[in-house]
């Protein structure tokens, strides 16, 4: 008899592993894209990423995410900080990096309204919950 997987039980989602970017410029600028209206935390800004595929790895996934999304490659990249968060409707691990190098123009292959602002602007900007963590690692200095 094959042994019953454990996960057909549980009630419980599973988090969403997702790779995030806060894309340094030479200006010391950050790059902010909006979520689409339809999606999950829609029409707020974010940084730049998304979910990580099955057994795919957080470099790996961070990479691909900025060219699908950007058209950009990333050359260097380093761990700022995870953020756990639950909405309710769905909870997430928001691995987040930044990233200090890449090559190409960033541009919003998906449509979306982008912009570069200052670590001091990004108050002035409606981000998911998640993302409260995020800018205040920023405006402390982090980077
Ligand atoms: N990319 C990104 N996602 C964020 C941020 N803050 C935050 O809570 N999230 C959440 C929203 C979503 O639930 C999840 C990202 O999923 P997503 O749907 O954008 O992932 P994706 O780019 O792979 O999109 P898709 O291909 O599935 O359409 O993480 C953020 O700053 N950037
Ligand atoms: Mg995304």
């Amino acid at each position: 008899m094959l042994a019953k997987n454990p996960d057909e039980n549980c009630e419980v989602a599973p988090v969403v592993h997702v790779a995030v970017a806060v894309i340094f410029n030479a200006d010391q600028q950050i790059l902010l894209t909006k979520r689409h209206a339809s999606s999950h935390q829609g029409g707020l800004w974010e940084f730049p990423g998304g979910k990580l595929e099955a057994g795919e790895r957080l470099g790996d996934a961070l990479k691909r995410e900025l060219q699908e999304e950007l058209g950009i490659d990333v050359l260097s990249h380093h761990s700022l900080l995870r953020v756990e968060h639950d909405y309710g409707d769905k909870q997430v691990l928001l691995d987040v990096h930044s990233v200090t190098g890449f090559t190409g123009q960033p541009r919003a292959r998906e449509g979306q309204p982008m912009r570069w602002v200052s670590v001091t602007e990004l108050v002035d900007y409606d981000f998911p919950k998640a993302n409260v963590a995020i800018v205040n690692v920023l405006l402390d200095g982090k980077r």
